[in-house]
């Protein structure tokens, strides 16, 4: 199995696989978001879609990254979605990085969305379906993102060994700039975060499921994909 890292622009044609990482906070939140009983993620490539697709389904939850606006009910904050009641919901996601990555490998033959915490269980999943290559889609800073990097390489060191520690990459990915950001952002009062969003963004292997990203009809979505046991 062959890997590569690479930034959305860097991406001259589509991958066969592509693990898209967006830890600090696309998929820590869309993680959390099934964690807490949704039933799937549409990735919108707008925040007009994203209201649009609510309007059209008044039960739909539209979320996006940054401060709360009018129109969208939630905000990427694994902190504040850790604490909704998302039993049976479809979600709409919209952020900055993680949905625009996942939106540009849409016709990739697999698509991961991953973070830390469904990092191994990314991992036991690319072992198990045995992929050839797989490119890990950076997608902060343009590819540059410490967090993204670590997890990525997290994931695929634990492809190869299911014992690799984590240790050194949380520890990379909290001394990244995301994680100051939005530490900072704190500070300065910044909604649409909360206080415990870079601790539950480094929480490696909270769930054992991984996220599968997929066209159905015109929408690209996520689903939880329960991983084969650890060493099967
Ligand atoms: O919501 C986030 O933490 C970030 C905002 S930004 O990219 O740092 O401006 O978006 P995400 O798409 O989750 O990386
Ligand atoms: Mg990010």
């Amino acid at each position: 199995m062959s890997f590569r890292f690479a930034a959305i622009p860097d991406l001259a044609e589509t991958p066969t696989v592509a693990v898209v990482v967006d830890v600090m906070r696309a998929f820590t939140v869309a993680a959390w978001a099934f964690a807490r009983g949704a039933e799937k993620i549409v990735l919108a490539e707008t925040l007009n879609a994203a209201l649009e697709l609510t309007r059209g389904n008044p039960d739909w939850v539209a979320l996006k990254d940054g401060a709360p606006v009018p129109g969208f009910d939630a905000v990427n904050s694994p902190g504040l979605v850790r604490d909704m009641d998302l039993t049976g919901r479809t979600v709409v996601q919209k952020t900055t990085a993680g949905t625009v990555g996942a939106l540009a490998v849409g016709d990739a033959s697999l698509v991961l969305c991953a973070s830390f915490v469904v990092a191994d269980a990314t991992a036991r999943l690319l072992r198990a379906e045995r992929c050839e290559d797989v490119t890990f889609v950076i997608t902060g800073e343009d590819g540059n993102a410490d967090e993204d990097l670590a997890c990525a390489h997290y994931a695929a060191r634990r492809i190869g060994d299911v014992r690799a520690e984590a240790a050194e990459f949380v520890s990379r990915a909290g001394r990244s700039r995301a994680a100051a950001d939005l530490t900072d952002g704190l500070r300065r009062g910044y909604q649409g975060t909360h206080p415990d969003d870079v601790a539950l963004c480094l929480e490696v292997d909270a769930f054992p499921f991984a996220l599968r990203a997929s066209r159905e009809n015109s929408l690209m979505v996520v689903r939880p994909v329960m991983s084969p046991a650890p060493g099967s």
